[in-house]
């Protein structure tokens, strides 16, 4: 099970998580975001790294110039996609990078399948994030994952929204043939952006 930690603000963090062997790293390019890594995160220090953990940059309806900045900045990995981007915008920016496209769910959704379609030849991976209202992420709030046990997929996926150390043992009751990761953001953290890296330990651990 691979696990991404997403809001990291430091570069010190980055390299404390690539050491507990944490899979991706997530660091948010949204303004409004109390997570938002621009001024916060050295991006020499991130860029010249030889971590093993991807990184990831998160964005919300982003221009492609934007994106293609902060891959060249930070050195991303994959870009992961929390707006309304189209199929065709994820499958340019797919010929220069990873990208997770995410979906966000709540019980008027009834066929994630007919959801996901049009994403399948234009990204790498889904997540699935809660939806709750405005907010596209960071909001410590969790979906009913039955909805994913009953629908094919048919590519690697994230489980993300609200996780916590207490959701160990139904992350491992939840099966899926593509059930790829869990993504854990602000139910692990001191204060936003500040990532407690004993519950993090906790998580990967418990996740065994
Ligand atoms: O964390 C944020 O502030 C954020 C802002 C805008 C888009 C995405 C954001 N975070 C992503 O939200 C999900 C779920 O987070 P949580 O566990 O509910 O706090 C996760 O994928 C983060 O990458």
């Amino acid at each position: 099970m691979n696990i991404k930690v997403c809001g990291i603000t430091t570069a010190k963090q980055v390299q404390q998580l690539d050491g507990l062997d944490i899979d991706f790293a997530g660091f948010i390019f949204v303004p409004d975001s109390p997570r938002y890594v621009e001024g916060k995160l050295d991006k020499k220090a991130i860029k010249n790294a030889d971590f093993d953990l991807k990184k990831v940059g998160v964005f919300i309806n982003p221009s492609y110039s934007d994106i293609l900045d902060a891959i060249e900045d930070y050195g991303l990995d994959v870009v992961q996609l929390h707006g309304e981007e189209t199929p065709e915008f994820c499958s340019d920016l797919n010929e220069d990078v990873e990208v997770i496209k995410v979906f966000h769910i709540d019980e008027s959704v009834k066929d994630i399948d007919a959801l996901v379609a049009p994403y399948d030849e234009a990204c790498d991976y889904y997540l699935f994030d809660t939806k709750a209202g405005e907010q596209k992420g960071g909001t410590g709030k969790q979906f009913d994952w039955s909805i994913l046990a009953k629908s094919k997929i048919e590519k690697p996926f994230f489980l993300s929204g609200g996780i916590g150390v207490d959701d160990i043992a139904q992350i491992k009751k939840f099966k899926h043939p593509d059930f790829y990761g869990v993504d854990i953001n602000s139910k692990f953290e001191t204060e936003p952006g500040v990532k407690d890296l004993a519950k993090v330990l906790q998580f990967k651990v418990g996740m065994k």
